[in-house]
């Protein structure tokens, strides 16, 4: 980048100085910025990062109010923290670990000790935590690590088989070996945790890619929800925010991307932002919503039609102290409530924090009304870990299928997806480039994994040196 393009990046985009550099062609052309990024998730505030510590000149447009995208956390009573979002990280996510590090953002062991509380058919009883998998569900999961590592990462669409192992759902390929009802079971419930999916709906090829991604089936269900972030997941987003200073241009959402062959015009409420490249950081089903001009290439367009995202939802109810943990409970309960089927305690890591529950909520099983909905979710509350939890101080919903810019949390991906149109994933079309967690190689589907597509994208960008 040139100095120009620096002086540009001071003024940000939409104002009167642009910078003039050659095009390909030799002519002059204007620009605001070199680089455009689209969404303010950790993949696209990476990406803007990292080409700003390089000096290009970025333009960060994000949609909502607020940075982060898939990742929220709010202050409740007491100080409490609601995580809305994505919120746990694993040892071996090296590249969102190395960011919190730059940016001082402290993990802190998540809480799982203690007995879980199993609630089926009208009975409530207890389970020592972390009983280990029988030598059969063991060796499935090192048979499908196995299999899984034949898939290559960011490219499963050229794994040997990819066709066959594409044509089926996890479900036909349990079916089709002879495994008892405790692995069956077990594998039901990775499916069900990691991807909010059945194994009926969900690509065998994709839950071969993701467990790649992860590196094993013990660091999909173990791994990747053993530490969190203090003051929550949003941080790294509003740290990194805080960094890019007036680059960063909140409630603009993109309308229209236009490629006008040596630079891109992008469209917003308070734009046009004409830019260099532009990066669309978010996932293919959100980038669907965006016009493209001219047309997206046939395959492109396909994926972001078939693209699948699952809603999901989370409550957070406040409490005075842990108190399941004074009787040696772990805040874990599994049940068959309608609704309310998983808890987690999300209290902090100070000895004096509030106590937080943390349900996963299915919402259209309960009550549509908000109170009788808050009520239902404290009912179940006190079913699992008995009247303590009748009163909570406070309580926060966030519920990701009511959400305006987000279509969901994870991709449970259908069998024919990507062997299908699979390939555009990441093909860059024209001046436009891709990232989001989505396109990422390791750790796809998780913040790890949109920081490093946003890396991807970033260097994707530089090397064309825009
Ligand atoms: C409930 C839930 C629980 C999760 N749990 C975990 C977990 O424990 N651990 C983990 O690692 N991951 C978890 N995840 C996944 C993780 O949150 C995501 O992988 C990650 O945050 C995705 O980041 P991203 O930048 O790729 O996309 P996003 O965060 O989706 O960012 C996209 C951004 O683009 C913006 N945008 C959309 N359309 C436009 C437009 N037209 N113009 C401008 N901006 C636009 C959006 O507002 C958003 O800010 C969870 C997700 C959810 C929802
Ligand atoms: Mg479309």
């Amino acid at each position: 980048p040139g100095e120009a393009a620096d002086e540009a990046g001071e003024t940000g985009p939409g104002t009167d100085t642009q910078a003039t550099e050659s095009g390909e062609s030799g002519e002059e052309v204007e620009v605001d910025v070199d680089v455009a990024v689209v969404g303010a998730g950790l993949s696209g505030l990476r990406a803007a990062r990292r080409l700003q510590a390089q000096g290009y000149s970025v333009a960060v447009l994000e949609a909502r109010d607020r940075v982060g995208g898939r990742t929220v956390t709010t202050e409740l009573a007491g100080g409490a923290l609601a995580e809305g979002g994505g919120q746990w990280v694993g040892p071996t996510q090296t590249a969102i670990l190395e960011l919190a590090d730059e940016l001082g953002v402290e993990t802190f062991p998540d809480h799982a000790t203690g007995d879980t509380v199993l609630h089926l058919g009208g009975l409530t009883f207890t389970e020592p935590g972390g009983v280990s998998p029988s030598p059969e569900t063991a060796a499935t999961f090192a048979d499908i690590d196995s299999l899984a590592m034949t898939v290559p990462l960011g490219a499963p669409w050229t794994a040997p088989d990819a066709a066959a192992l594409d044509a089926i759902t996890v479900a036909q390929w349990m079916d089709s070996q002879d495994l008892s009802s405790e692995t069956q079971q077990a594998l039901s419930f990775g499916v069900g945790a990691t991807l909010s999916a059945e194994p009926g709906q969900l690509s065998w090829l994709y839950f071969l890619y993701y467990v790649h991604a992860a590196g094993s089936l013990d660091a999909l269900l173990e791994g990747a929800q053993s530490l969190r972030l203090r003051g929550g997941a949003q941080e790294l987003s509003v740290r990194m925010a805080d960094e890019l200073g007036p680059a960063l241009w909140l409630s603009e959402p993109v309308s229209t991307v236009v490629d006008e062959g040596e630079r891109v015009r992008v469209e917003h409420p308070s734009g046009p932002t004409l830019a260099r490249r532009v990066i669309v950081a978010m996932s293919p089903l959100d980038a669907d919503r965006i016009a493209f001009e001219p047309a997206l290439p046939d395959a492109r367009a396909q994926l972001q039609d078939l693209w699948v995202t699952a809603p999901g939802a989370k409550a957070h109810l406040v409490y005075e102290t842990p108190f399941w943990r004074e009787v040696g409970l772990s805040g874990q309960a599994f049940g068959d409530l309608p609704g309310v089927s998983f808890t987690h305690d999300n209290s902090g890591p100070d000895a004096d924090d509030p106590g937080v529950l943390l349900a996963f909520i299915e919402p259209e099983q309960l009550p549509a009304d908000a109170d009788a909905r808050r009520q239902a979710v404290v009912d179940a509350m006190v079913v699992y870990f008995g009247p303590s939890a009748a009163a909570p101080l406070d309580y926060d919903e966030r519920d990701w299928g009511s959400e305006a810019w987000t279509t969901g949390c994870v991709s449970p991906l259908p069998p024919g997806v990507l062997t299908g149109p699979g390939p555009a994933l990441r093909e860059p079309v024209g001046r436009v480039h891709w990232a989001g967690t989505e396109t990422a190689g390791v750790w796809t589907g998780y913040m790890d994994g949109a920081l490093r597509a946003g890396v991807r994208a970033a260097d994707e960008v530089a090397e064309l040196s825009p």
